[in-house]
């Protein structure tokens, strides 16, 4: 896996060192004066996707999601009929290389073009711009570095590859997540130094649990006599797989969902302290609690039909769904 790595966040240190270079010469702000096209393009790709996905999904002898193969045509096409649709005789798995790569690789390059497209039309770039691109930037990085820790997510292990992981991957996450990016081209404004402490404290407090709970839990589905995770308590259960109940997954049944949610609210600060009465740069986490809050109940939905009584066992011990002592 550490080849496998390297050259992946290989390929994208290239692009992004490429951009960063041609910026110089070519005009990245391009990604800002054509971005309706550009999500045009983005939503017409994603759904051809999700239709030869949805048609190669009928074939004999696939792995069919639980959740995605309901009968129902167009629950079965948003969710997704196949669980890991493959390419190149089983070696290119489509459904992880959408979640990991065009998107978050896209994603980070719109962010470098409503960076650059700010220095074109204010002649410099704020401190809120730069702390937008690098925190995000950090969170692409850390997911390419952290590859490994999405086989154990639920995306991969349970719900299918249709059109809303397609739409979702290659549309809503470099088209949306660039939002506060974009708000600062139109909106440019300077954090004092109080702000800029405040931000970088929620954005570590953040990252430390979403990274601190993730990791656990992966380290533990890889191998839970890794010593860096033997000494958790855990529940034994009647399907083979035991369940954490301490550390971080004693906190709260989804604690990583939380770290994620804050900070989503850091990457939100920077637009959003200047200008108190704007919505708009808080679109990304106020759509992102929703859609964490839905995740939670989902998962808790598969959870309860993969353990059966093991799993109330488990939301006794671990009573909080995803913020400890509130919700
Ligand atoms: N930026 C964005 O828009 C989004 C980000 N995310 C982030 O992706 C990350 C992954 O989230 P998600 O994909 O929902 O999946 P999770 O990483 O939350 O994994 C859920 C699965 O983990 C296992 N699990 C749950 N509790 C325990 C436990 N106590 N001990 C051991 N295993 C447990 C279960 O599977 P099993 O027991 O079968 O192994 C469960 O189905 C999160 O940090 C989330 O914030 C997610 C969605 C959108
Ligand atoms: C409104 C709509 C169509 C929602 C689709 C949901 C998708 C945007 C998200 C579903 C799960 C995701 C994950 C990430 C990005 C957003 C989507 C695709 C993720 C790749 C972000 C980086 C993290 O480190 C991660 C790898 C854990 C994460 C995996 C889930």
């Amino acid at each position: 896996m550490w080849w496998c790595r390297d050259s992946e966040l290989m390929a994208f240190c290239c692009q992004m060192g490429n951009a960063s270079c041609t910026n110089l010469t070519l005009d990245l702000g391009w990604l800002y004066d054509q971005f309706a096209p550009l999500l045009t393009a983005a939503i017409i790709f994603s759904t051809a996707l999700s239709l030869y996905l949805y048609s190669s999904s009928f074939l004999k002898g696939l792995l069919l999601s639980s959740h995605g193969n309901t009968g129902y045509p167009a629950y079965d096409f948003w969710m997704g009929r196949e669980l890991n649709p493959r390419l190149l005789g089983g070696r290119f798995d489509l459904k992880e290389f959408c979640e990991l790569y065009p998107g978050m690789i896209g994603w980070a390059l719109i962010n470098l073009g409503m960076a650059h497209k700010q220095l074109a039309v204010h002649g410099s770039i704020s401190n809120s711009m730069m702390l937008v691109n690098a925190f995000q930037l950090y969170y692409i990085v850390d997911a390419l570095w952290c590859e490994r820790a999405i086989l154990t997510t639920m995306d991969i292990t349970t719900d299918g590859f249709g059109f809303m992981l397609a739409f979702g991957d290659l549309a809503w996450v470099p088209f949306t997540f660039t939002s506060a990016a974009r708000y600062l081209v139109d909106h440019p404004q300077n954090l004092s130094p109080a702000g800029l402490v405040l931000v970088l404290a929620v954005k570590a407090l953040g990252y430390y649990i979403f990274r601190g709970a993730n990791s656990q839990k992966d380290m533990f589905r890889s191998n839970p006599n890794d010593p860096r995770v033997a000494h958790l308590r855990t529940l034994k259960t009647e399907r083979g797989t035991s369940l954490i109940v301490s550390g971080w997954w004693g906190t709260a049944r989804h604690i990583n969902y939380f770290g994620d949610w804050i900070m989503g609210v850091a990457w939100c600060m920077p637009a959003g302290l200047a200008g108190l009465s704007a919505v708009v740069p808080y679109f990304y986490c106020i759509y992102f609690a929703s859609l964490l809050i839905h995740r939670e109940r989902r998962d808790e939905y598969a959870c309860r039909l993969k353990y059966g009584k093991d799993w109330d066992k488990y939301c006794a011990l671990v009573r909080y769904r995803i913020v400890p002592y509130i919700y």
